[in-house]
């Protein structure tokens, strides 16, 4: 692939979108790190198609996300996520936000890593817990003790989610915020892996 054509002067969007070429931008986390919202903003500062799988296997099975896990069960709702995520990442650039448990996926993971870069937003426990607990969308943490539930889900994926290309920390701050953050990782990954 040849360098991107970045000039001084100009803005961390230009740099972040001369960085990322062809490849696709997937931000990857737990529930509730901003994956969908942030996602949304940095495929508008970068000017590429914006697209988050959850709403995309929505949108052809017809179903809520909760429908699905309650019809077909998780097994067969990642066998679909696999699928659907697969052709999303075949054209890029796109920035794709994932569903939390995508990444942790074999199959999935390995086509994530193939299309592009990949962006782990990481919180702690209580951020991400002040912002799932307001919705009852996510099948997984209807449980007793979904507070438990989400530090279980913490525990065995976190180090699977350190496999991505660049990591970001989701804290307390405007999702605007860490949208200039994510444009910023990305263009600090790729002056990283020149230098070295
Ligand atoms: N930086 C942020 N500051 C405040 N609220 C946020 C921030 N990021 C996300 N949220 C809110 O947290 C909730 C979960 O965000 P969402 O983007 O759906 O996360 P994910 O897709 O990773 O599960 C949403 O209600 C969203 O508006
Ligand atoms: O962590 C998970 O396994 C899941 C996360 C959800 O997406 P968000 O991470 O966008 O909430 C959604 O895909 C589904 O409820 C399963
Ligand atoms: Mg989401």
């Amino acid at each position: 692939m040849s360098d991107p054509v970045v000039k001084v002067g100009d803005s961390l969007k230009d740099r972040a979108r001369a960085t990322l070429g062809s490849r696709n931008l997937i931000l990857v986390g737990l529930m509730g790190a901003g994956k969908s919202s942030v996602g949304r903003i940095v495929a508008h500062q970068l000017g590429i198609p914006f697209i988050d799988s959850d709403g995309e296997i929505e949108r052809v099975s017809r179903m809520t996300i909760s429908e699905l896990f309650a019809a077909y069960g998780e097994d067969e709702f990642r066998a679909l996520e696999t699928r659907v995520m697969k052709r999303l990442l075949k054209n890029g650039p796109r920035v794709v936000s994932t569903g939390g448990g995508a990444f942790i996926n074999d199959r999935t993971r390995k086509h994530i890593k193939k299309s592009g870069l990949s962006v782990w937003l990481k919180a702690d426990l209580d951020v991400l817990w002040e912002r799932v607990s307001k919705r009852d969308t996510r099948p997984l943490l209807k449980t007793e003790n979904p507070r438990q539930t989400l530090e279980n889900l913490m525990n065995a994926r976190y180090p699977i989610y350190a496999e991505a290309d660049i990591t970001v920390l989701s804290r307390d701050v405007r999702k605007e915020v860490m949208a200039d953050e994510v444009l910023k990782a990305v263009i600090e990954a790729q002056t990283e892996s020149t230098l070295s």
